[in-house]
């Protein structure tokens, strides 16, 4: 049986650290670089941050594994398997990070038998540390989080990211969802520019709902614990289970938000996260 609290006690620490990291890079210049698109970027102190959170994590609990963004940009399987894994997302919002658009996140996940039992999200320029165990609710500093209790959609504000993929069929999909939510009407739809803030902002009950098609693993395993232990719920675009490869989800306060959602999303399947590597 792993110990969960001193997993928990590690990830937040480690968070902060990177943090301070991704803090003190804002005042340096930021190099920036691309991964799958021109508009998908990544830069040193991703990279950076992510080896400091594996090798701390590598000295105290030497078995585990490892599911990180760069890890995986530079060439690493993605598979979820039941050994104990972290899954990390260095920095959620590298866009927001290179432009000083001030919601940047350190976004840490870690499951057992494919269940996430653990997830930390330092908003790191905020100074605000949400955390959550399975079963144990979700904080923000400490403060127990409560998703809102609103069902009526027409009350409600929608968060959403419309990613890095400017394919045409699939901007044309973004934006029939987009105005279908935006006609039903709902009062606002917005968009941190990370999906770990996004769904704290849905555990704090800011907002109603999130959803996203094009979202990788580490961009939402912890924040899947976050809501789910703020009394939220999460489903797959279509309105089946929410898979954790799939790379779409809807993460609301109540089924009655996200089953109303379904209704407006034009679904659409991308290569999954444990898709095998294309050939050249
Ligand atoms: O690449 P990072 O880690 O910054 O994460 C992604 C965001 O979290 C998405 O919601 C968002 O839509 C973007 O795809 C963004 O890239
Ligand atoms: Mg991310
Ligand atoms: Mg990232």
């Amino acid at each position: 049986m792993a110990d969960f609290q001193r997993v928990m006690d590690h990830a937040v620490a480690v968070a902060r650290k990177a943090g301070e990291v991704v803090r003190e890079a804002l005042s340096d210049d930021r190099k920036v670089m691309t991964k799958s698109s021109a508009v998908d970027l990544v830069t040193q102190t991703d990279q950076k941050v992510e080896q400091l959170i594996i090798q701390s994590v590598k000295e105290k609990f030497p078995k585990h594994r490892f599911i990180g963004e760069e890890s995986v940009a530079a060439g690493e399987a993605c598979i979820l398997t039941d050994d104990p894994t972290w899954i990390i997302d260095p920095i959620d919002g590298t866009t927001n990070f290179v432009h000083a658009f001030p919601f940047v996140a350190i976004s840490i996940g870690f499951s057992i038998n494919k269940q996430v039992e653990v997830g930390v999200i330092y908003s790191c320029l905020e100074d605000k540390m949400f955390t959550a165990r399975r079963g144990k609710g979700a904080f923000c500093n400490g403060e127990p989080l409560q998703v809102s209790d609103q069902t009526d959609i027409h009350q409600a504000i929608i968060c959403t990211e419309f990613g890095s993929n400017r394919d045409p069929e699939v901007v044309d999909k973004m934006f029939c969802s987009l105005r279908n939510i935006l006609s039903l009407p709902v009062q606002g739809v917005r968009g941190a520019g990370t999906a770990a803030i996004n769904m704290c902002l849905v555990a704090s009950g800011c907002v109603e709902a999130y959803y996203e098609i094009g979202v990788h693993v580490w961009d939402f395993a912890a924040g899947s614990l976050m809501v789910t232990e703020a009394g939220g719920v999460l489903m797959d675009v279509d309105g089946g289970e929410l898979d954790l490869m799939s790379r779409r989800i809807i993460a609301a306060n109540s089924r009655t938000i996200a089953e109303r959602l379904v209704k407006e999303i034009a679904p659409f399947r991308l290569p999954r996260d444990d898709a095998p590597p294309q050939k050249q």
